[in-house]
């Protein structure tokens, strides 16, 4: 069992709430302002004005595309397919997230770079294919989600849902359904709420394992440190998954790396020294932090990403792997990724990770 139990959540057949985003292919973009009525307990009622305009398009070879625009002017750009955050740019317009020049646009690879969604299967820890099957399959918006149960709606959002079709439920003999909620806050704060129901009619259990595959985008990564993991126990996955213990300070890299950091705390921090830039990723119902970065000689193995990329990009996805998560029928589980971009002061030898790391 997960170390986050699952909630209980009313069916979605109960739940008051809309997003009018146009249901139908649109050929360009168009915008559209959406209501969202919230029941009594989920905070104030959504009202039209409140809501930033989601724009739909068309991507890269047509795929379907959302963008979200908050006012001071962060943005993201989510692609349908996967369900998958390939842009978050802050308030300058810079992009925070990193994507391969070459990224393959196309069923059934999945989009190197951005937020792939891995579900129901991490790695290749299981019999699925690696990573499980979220991350190329068609998603589609959620016109009709259960309310959130507390706290004030973004205002810039769009709510995406992937159920199995039946050549899915061949591999994975499990009826579900995910819902991912996709918001920017005023301050340009990328948050991903994934909420997954076992929507089994023969009274089965399921079991899942998750990660939210962050790639994001540094510098150099010779200059970047990732902070909060310090000491914690990790697998290892270039070396058949055993069981290490960090050593030492923050971990920095200087060499291929594929951990899985287990029972991580809550916050952590990812310092690109060259950018005076410090990613902050929160994270909820997620025990595990993988890092990952492909190195040079794994990075010309890959076809879809280019030969030097490997310098500038990181992985650090909140994931939920040595303790998968098992659902009853009618049972909800929910796992949430936050990730703010804050300058830095950080000058070599000079940072107080703790300072870091409590900061709000
Ligand atoms: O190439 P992919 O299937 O997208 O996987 C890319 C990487 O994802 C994770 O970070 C795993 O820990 C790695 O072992 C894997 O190489």
């Amino acid at each position: 069992m997960s170390s986050t139990p699952p909630t209980t959540m009313p069916p979605a057949s109960t739940a008051p709430a809309a997003v009018a985003v146009p249901a139908t292919a649109a050929a360009t973009t168009t915008t559209t302002t959406t209501t969202a009525t919230t029941p009594s307990g989920a905070g104030p009622a959504l009202t039209a004005p409140e809501r930033v305009p989601v724009e739909r398009s068309k991507g890269i070879n047509g795929l379907d595309k959302i963008v979200l625009r908050e006012v001071r002017g962060s943005s993201a750009e989510v692609y349908l397919y996967g369900g998958h955050v390939t842009s978050w740019k802050n308030d300058h317009g810079e992009e925070l997230l990193f994507l391969s020049s070459k990224a393959i646009f196309k069923p059934p690879k999945a989009i190197r770079g951005g937020i792939p969604i891995c579900f129901p299967q991490f790695s290749n820890l299981g019999f699925l294919e690696q990573h499980g099957f979220a991350r190329n399959r068609f998603w589609t918006i959620d016109t009709d989600p259960p309310p959130f149960p507390t706290g004030t709606p973004p205002k810039a959002f769009v709510d995406l849902i992937l159920k199995p079709t039946d050549e899915d439920l061949k591999i994975w003999p499990q009826s579900f359904e995910f819902r991912l909620r996709i918001s920017l806050s005023p301050a340009g704060d990328l948050m991903l709420t994934s909420r997954i129901r076992n929507t089994n009619s023969d009274g089965k259990p399921f079991t899942f394992a998750f990660a939210y595959h962050t790639y994001f985008s540094v510098s150099d990564i010779s200059e970047v440190r990732v902070e909060g993991l310090e000491t914690l126990d990790y697998l290892d996955s270039l070396q058949n998954k055993e069981r290490f213990t960090e050593q030492g300070d923050a971990i920095t890299f200087e060499s291929e790396v594929d951990k899985i950091y287990l029972g991580t705390p809550t916050k952590i921090a990812i310092l690109d020294h060259e950018k005076k830039r410090t990613f902050v990723l929160r994270k909820d119902g997620l025990p595990d932090a993988v890092v990952w970065n492909p190195w040079e000689k794994k990075a010309k193995a890959m076809a879809d990403f280019g030969d030097e990329e490997y310098k500038h990009m990181l992985c650090v996805e909140a994931a939920a792997v040595e303790k998968p998560i098992t659902l009853k029928p009618g049972e909800e589980w929910r796992g949430r990724q936050e990730l703010s971009a804050v300058p830095s002061s950080y000058c070599s030898g000079q940072l107080d990770p703790r300072r870091v790391l409590q900061g709000s």
